[in-house]
């Protein structure tokens, strides 16, 4: 589903933030990416959603080479991914629906299917009848939850997510994880970027391990098994 062969990437004022990475996640697949700070976690991220490019090497999103993946055409691949950050980029003026319901209005779906699909994302983490709130009236757990159900309310089959938990109790982060994990059982190929390593070790995934740019135990390029690392 996302395969890196070889992929380097120098930032243009010579950062080099990834080196020769490999690694390839099967579809239906949930994965943790960890490393020290500065280690290439975004950057890795980034470069699935297309925000950065790869200097070198190769990307591949469901078969398809992203480097030939033209500008005008970016914005069609990103719908098949959902993306979570740590601090959640929410429109704090703008209502739980409102926020929720932006990436189909992007879309150009009907009024009547955005209220269907933004009420069943809504319930599906747990914030149901909150669609009139302001995302300041809620917990950070729960302003974590629309962000969230932002994420999955085009039902994407790629679910990338930076820091989801960074900012929650560990109650609450494993409560957040659970909620990936039920949209991974539903069939969507998850990526959890995330320092908190007790917070790994308590579930049974696969571990990326970036280290200053080096993916640690990482696969021979073109390799197309799953491999534990
Ligand atoms: N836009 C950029 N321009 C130049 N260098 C960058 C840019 N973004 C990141 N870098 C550098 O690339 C390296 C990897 O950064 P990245 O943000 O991918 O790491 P990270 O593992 O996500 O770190 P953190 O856990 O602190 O968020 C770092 O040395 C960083 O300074």
């Amino acid at each position: 589903m996302i395969q890196f062969e070889q992929v380097s990437k120098v930032y243009s004022g010579g950062q080099k933030a990834l080196l020769n990475v490999n690694f390839h996640l099967q579809k239906g697949e949930m994965a943790f990416l960890t490393g020290h700070s500065g280690a290439g976690k975004s950057t890795l991220l980034k470069l699935i959603t297309v925000i950065e490019r790869a200097t070198a090497g190769k990307v591949s999103i469901n078969g398809h080479d992203i480097a030939k993946v033209g500008v005008k055409h970016v914005p069609y691949l990103r719908r098949n991914i959902g993306m979570i950050f740590q601090n959640h980029h929410l429109l704090m003026d703008k209502s739980v629906f409102d926020n929720v319901a932006l990436p189909l209005v992007i879309e150009g779906f009907s009024h009547g299917e955005i209220r269907k699909r933004v009420a069943a994302a809504l319930d599906m983490v747990g914030l149901y009848g909150k669609e009139r709130h302001i995302p300041i009236m809620l917990s950070g757990g729960e302003q974590q939850r629309v962000g969230i159900a932002r994420a999955i309310v085009n039902k994407p089959p790629i679910l990338l997510a930076d820091e989801p938990t960074g900012n929650l109790d560990p109650k609450l982060s494993m409560d957040i994880l659970r909620l990936f994990e039920t949209f991974n059982d539903a069939g969507t190929t998850v990526l959890i970027a995330t320092h908190d390593l007790g917070l790994i070790a308590r579930m049974k995934y696969r571990t990326l391990t970036l280290r200053q740019g080096t993916m640690l135990g990482g696969e021979p390029s073109g390799a197309m098994t799953a491999g534990g690392v």
